[in-house]
């Protein structure tokens, strides 16, 4: 079962909503980010309850309404990329969240990147603006996924690319989501397939141009 949060709406002005899915294997902290970017803050500690929030914040002057589905990932033992039929045509833009302490994680964000790429039925048919996270980057003694790894991914698979720690900064974690936002307003105006070279070089700096977030 997902439990909904809602926030009231504030005001009469009209709102840009936008529905984020966080996706991920277990443990790699797509909760620590969700919390971290409701709140600020980071607890340490985080239940297992699947969660779709809501969060109001107003962006160049513009009300924006994120809707962050904070899913869990299927613990049936078998780990695979499967994203529900639901969760694909639910989603404005996803963010599929990996450690880079944890290869096997990796290995999942990849192939749930494929299968977005590969899906039929999403809101956004041509390609849904996907960002690719490696979190925990304050582990980075312990890292087992390279930042090359983790761009090379983001590149081919056009979705953008942070490395952050949700532990140790609220910046890196905002971010990620100011940046999926400005996606899927693109998007959404279909500046993107119109934008050509600009379009191309938009992306090659999503993936290239933040190596350090923090
Ligand atoms: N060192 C470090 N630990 C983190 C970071 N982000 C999350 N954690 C820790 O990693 C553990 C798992 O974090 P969660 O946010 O619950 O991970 P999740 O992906 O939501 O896990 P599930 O709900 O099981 O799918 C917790 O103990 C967090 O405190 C980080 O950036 N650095």
């Amino acid at each position: 079962m997902v439990v909904q949060h809602n926030k009231a709406m504030e005001g009469g002005q009209q709102k840009v909503e936008v529905n984020i899915l966080l996706l991920g294997a277990e443990s790699v902290g797509k909760s620590a980010l969700t919390v971290r970017f409701l709140t600020r803050r980071f607890i340490g500690e985080y239940g297992n309850i699947e969660s779709i929030y809501s969060h109001n914040d107003k962006i160049d002057g513009r009300e924006i309404c994120f809707n962050v589905w904070d899913s869990l990932c299927p613990q049936n033992g078998e780990v695979t990329g499967h994203i529900s039929d639901r969760q694909l045509q639910w989603a404005d833009g996803f963010i599929l969240v990996y450690s880079i302490c944890d290869c096997a994680s990796f290995s999942l964000v990849a192939q749930q990147a494929r299968r977005i790429r590969q899906a039929k039925g999403t809101k956004c048919p041509g390609a849904p603006p996907v960002i690719i996270v490696g979190n925990k980057r304050d582990l980075r003694h312990r890292r087992t996924v390279s930042s090359e790894d983790g761009r090379m991914l983001a590149l081919s698979n056009d979705c953008g690319f942070f490395e952050i720690s949700a532990a140790e900064t609220y910046h890196g974690v905002l971010l990620v989501f100011h940046e999926l936002l400005d996606l899927i307003r693109e998007a959404r105006t279909h500046k993107k397939g119109a934008a050509g070279i600009k379009g191309i070089v938009r992306s090659m700096s999503a993936v290239f141009g933040r190596k350090r977030t923090e």
